[in-house]
């Protein structure tokens, strides 16, 4: 047939081959030199890429989140582009057809069409996820989009996709929620849940075992702070048909008590006659952070990395991951987990939860679960950098840098300053605010390998973090989190808001989620200067979503309120019927700009719709 024979075909293949190796340099790094590269003749203005960063190298090499001598082949990684993959929707009927069209099509074709000689499979399963359920291919999204010799193989992932019998998602980002140990009637909470790939990864393993008809006893309730990204979510998740979700718009740190009028069940604490409140079996706390581990899907990463990115963030990380242990119930798991290959937001909140929780929750050795995934323990060392000076403990930190540096951030989580000091040598007796100030004087130009670094005691070993090079991913840290018994109890003094609260009565045992809460012995949780600065100049747009592939793509990982950038913000009032707001304040309502397409979300008003929510949920 045209073309045909052995020889027309092994030409085609070679010259598909050739074709693709060309673009796959193309693609990731073009140089504006070079006059065949597109996209510097049809737009000028165009820049490759500048995939370093000294400051980035500076920092990790001194924290040793890899060995020297591994370090060159490590940056190397991080500065290709990232594999795709995709998970297949285990609770699908169609699950096993989508397995095996790619073990016994896609595995082969692809194989032959655009391999080298010798090159490991095109797309192969991940080994560590289950069933072959997870896999990864060797081209990226930008290859996948723009290779015609990989059309064919596009349209499949970009269709079974879009009707949820498969969910693009970053290999790594994967992890979480297989540590978490989730059961099918287990009551989960995903705390910061947008876009919603892992939320979409719980729901199918609730749903796994449910018979066609019924539906499982479990729940997930999936909360972001952002109200588009909250459309995402909805998005991402009505793909999986599923009544067993509930999407929240909460600041994660301040997530409401939920009270529920039913008998009370193990899962709940009873507060008065059929009033309980409910607590999670689960809790996915996979924090905004400054999302480096993103590097390689997203290398604008690499120009706007600075130190202060992810200490700007661990106050707010300590926050969530705090909130998410108090709702948790007793002997249930918390998996704690970012995208950032930064101490200060992974092994630093992670012994400051353990620091405020006491003996009552325990970090858990996963060490031999899920035994075939590459990991690195969590570091007991670590240092601090600010204002361009390395800092082993709080005690190093001038005065003038107390509020946006503290002790939770360094490995032993101890302040021991004099509580007479005026503040650090290099303070140069003027205050915090002169420019004077914040020069390091040669003094404090300590370099890191004289600094006398703390170490921690905690078993900080039994976190993890993926890095590139051993599995060719993105960088994740994971924890995982027991709670053993109930928080310690301090004064109550709420933190978080209280709505729809039953009236107490004096004479009656009141249990409240905020009296659970940890706080220090003001009856605060720490803030940080900057903790609440959501978007530190030059945040990650490492989130970006690849709407162009996906429709209203999917995977994204990062924090990332900067995506806000591209959308409208208008002043609106506030609107009276849905009580958003007090009367005279204005507020911001993000407009759908370019997540035009994506559903928004609608309050209900009529009464019909909303009895028969209810009717069918119960009250
Ligand atoms: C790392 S991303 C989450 C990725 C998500 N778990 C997934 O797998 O698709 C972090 C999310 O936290 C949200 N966020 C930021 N600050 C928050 C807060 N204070 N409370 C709740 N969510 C927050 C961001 O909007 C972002 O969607």
């Amino acid at each position: 047939m045209g073309g045909g024979g052995r020889e027309g075909r092994s030409y085609r293949s070679r010259t598909q081959r050739k074709h693709f190796k060309q673009s796959r340099e193309n693609v990731w790094k073009r140089s504006k030199a070079d006059p065949s590269a597109p996209d510097s003749t049809d737009n000028p203005s165009w820049q490759p890429f500048a995939t370093q960063n000294p400051a980035f190298d500076e920092y990790y090499k001194a924290q040793g989140i890899v060995a020297a001598e591994e370090w060159e082949r490590f940056v190397e990684v991080l500065r290709k582009a990232l594999p795709a993959a995709f998970r297949i929707n285990s609770s699908s009927q169609f699950c096993s057809d989508i397995r095996s069209q790619l073990e016994n099509d896609f595995m082969e074709s692809l194989q032959a069409e655009v391999s080298e000689e010798g090159e490991a499979g095109a797309i192969r399963p991940l080994p560590w996820y289950p069933d072959n359920l997870a896999w990864q291919s060797n081209f990226s999204r930008m290859q996948l989009r723009k290779n015609r010799t990989l059309e064919r193989f596009h349209e499949f992932l970009k269709l079974e996709n879009e009707i949820g019998n498969i969910t693009r998602q970053e290999a790594v980002s994967m992890v979480p929620p297989l540590f978490l140990d989730v059961q099918p009637d287990h009551f989960i909470l995903d705390m910061c849940a947008a876009p919603g790939s892992k939320t979409f990864q719980l729901l199918e393993i609730i749903h796994q075992s449910t018979k066609p008809g019924s539906l499982p006893d479990g729940m997930v309730v999936a909360n972001d702070l952002d109200v588009q990204r909250c459309n995402l979510l909805i998005h991402q998740t009505k793909r999986m048909c599923t009544a067993n979700l509930i999407v929240t718009n909460h600041e994660a740190q301040h997530f409401p008590g939920c009270r529920s009028k039913s008998n009370a069940s193990d899962k709940e604490i009873e507060l008065e006659s059929n009033i309980s409140q409910l607590l999670f079996d689960r809790v996915l706390c996979d924090v905004p952070c400054s999302g480096d581990g993103t590097l390689r899907k997203a290398p604008d990463i690499w120009r706007k990395w600075n130190v202060g990115l992810g200490n700007g963030l661990h106050s707010l990380q300590v926050q969530i991951a705090m909130r998410g242990m108090s709702l948790l119930k007793v002997g249930g798991r918390m998996v704690y987990s970012t995208c950032s290959m930064n101490p200060v937001e992974n092994e630093a909140v992670v012994s400051e939860i353990l620091r405020k929780c006491g003996g009552s929750v325990e970090l858990v050795d996963v060490s031999s679960e899920i035994p075939q995934l590459i990991r690195r323990p969590g570091l007991r060392s670590w240092k601090i950098r600010d204002k361009g000076v390395w800092l082993a403990s709080y005690k190093d930190v001038p005065k003038y840098r107390r509020t946006g540096i503290i002790p939770s951030m360094f490995p032993s989580g101890r302040s021991d300053v004099d509580p007479t000091d005026n503040g650090h040598k290099q303070e140069n007796g003027t205050n915090g605010n002169s420019e004077d100030a914040l020069q390091p004087t040669e003094d404090a130009m300590t370099s890191v390998d004289d600094l006398d670094v703390e170490v921690s005691d905690l078993p900080l070993e039994r976190c993890m973090r993926l890095v590139p090079h051993d599995q060719n991913s993105g960088a994740f840290f994971i924890a995982v989190i027991q709670k053993v018994s109930l928080l310690p109890v301090v004064q109550e003094k709420s933190t978080t808001p209280q709505r729809n609260l039953v009236p107490k009565k004096d004479d009656e045992p009141h249990i409240t989620l905020s009296n659970q809460i940890p706080e220090d012995k003001n009856g605060k949780v720490e803030v940080a200067d900057g903790a609440n600065e959501m978007c530190p100049e030059g945040t990650s747009e490492a989130n970006l979503i690849d709407n162009e592939d996906e429709g209203a793509a999917l995977e994204s990982d990062s924090f990332n309120a900067c995506e806000n950038h591209d959308t409208e913000e208008t002043e609106v009032p506030v609107d009276k019927e849905t009580g958003s707001g007090r009367t005279g304040e204005k507020r911001k309502l993000q407009m759908q700009g370019k997540w035009k397409g994506v559903d928004p979300v609608v309050f209900f008003k009529d009464e019909t719709i909303i009895s028969s929510i209810q009717t069918f949920y119960g009250n």
